[in-house]
């Protein structure tokens, strides 16, 4: 199929994604997911903004709400925005932060993984994923990518660096 214009996307439904980074030890807190949205995959902790919620204050109750662990002074380093063919549209804010408090524990949505940042998953996450999360998370680069997936396969993707 044709996708459709970037522009002539919708904003669709509002969500977080949150990356703890243990600097001194190389890695970053990730989270094998167990149910909703890409249940089954790896990805950092995250969801949907509530109505009237900032967007940081989404990623870091997301992230306590996951895995115990609360994020200090995130920093915000890009937007994904997601077109599934099926018309479901994401728009997701990705932040980035290197202080917390709380040890990761497992919850009914998520299994904690703090991953080594040279071996990052890439083979079991979202496939856009490979197109800016070392960049972020290594890098510190800011970021808006564009993704068109049908279900698990991505489509085309564009990205900006910032
Ligand atoms: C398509 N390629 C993708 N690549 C990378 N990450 C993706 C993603 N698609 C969704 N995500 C993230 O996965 C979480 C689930 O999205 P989301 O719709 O909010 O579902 P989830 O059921 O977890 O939300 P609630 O916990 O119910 O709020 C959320 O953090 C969102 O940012």
């Amino acid at each position: 199929m044709t996708p459709p214009d970037w522009q002539n996307w919708k904003p669709g439904v509002l969500a977080t994604l949150m990356f703890i980074v243990d600097e001194a030890a190389g890695r970053v807190l990730l989270i094998r997911k167990k149910r909703g949205l890409g249940a089954g995959k790896i990805n950092g902790p995250g969801g949907k903004i509530d109505p009237g919620e900032t967007s940081e204050h989404c990623a870091v109750r997301e992230t306590q709400e996951e895995l115990g662990v609360t994020a200090l002074d995130p920093v915000k380093h890009g937007e994904l925005w997601f077109q599934f063919v099926d018309g479901l549209a994401l728009h997701v804010d990705v932040y980035r932060a290197t202080r917390w408090e709380g040890e990761p524990t497992e919850t009914p949505e998520a299994i904690p993984l703090w991953t080594s940042l040279k071996e990052l998953p890439f083979e079991e996450m979202w496939a856009d994923d490979r197109f800016w999360l070392g960049e972020v998370l290594i890098d510190q680069k800011n970021f808006t990518g564009r993704f068109l997936f049908d279900d698990d396969t991505m489509l085309t993707h564009e990205m900006e660096w910032h």
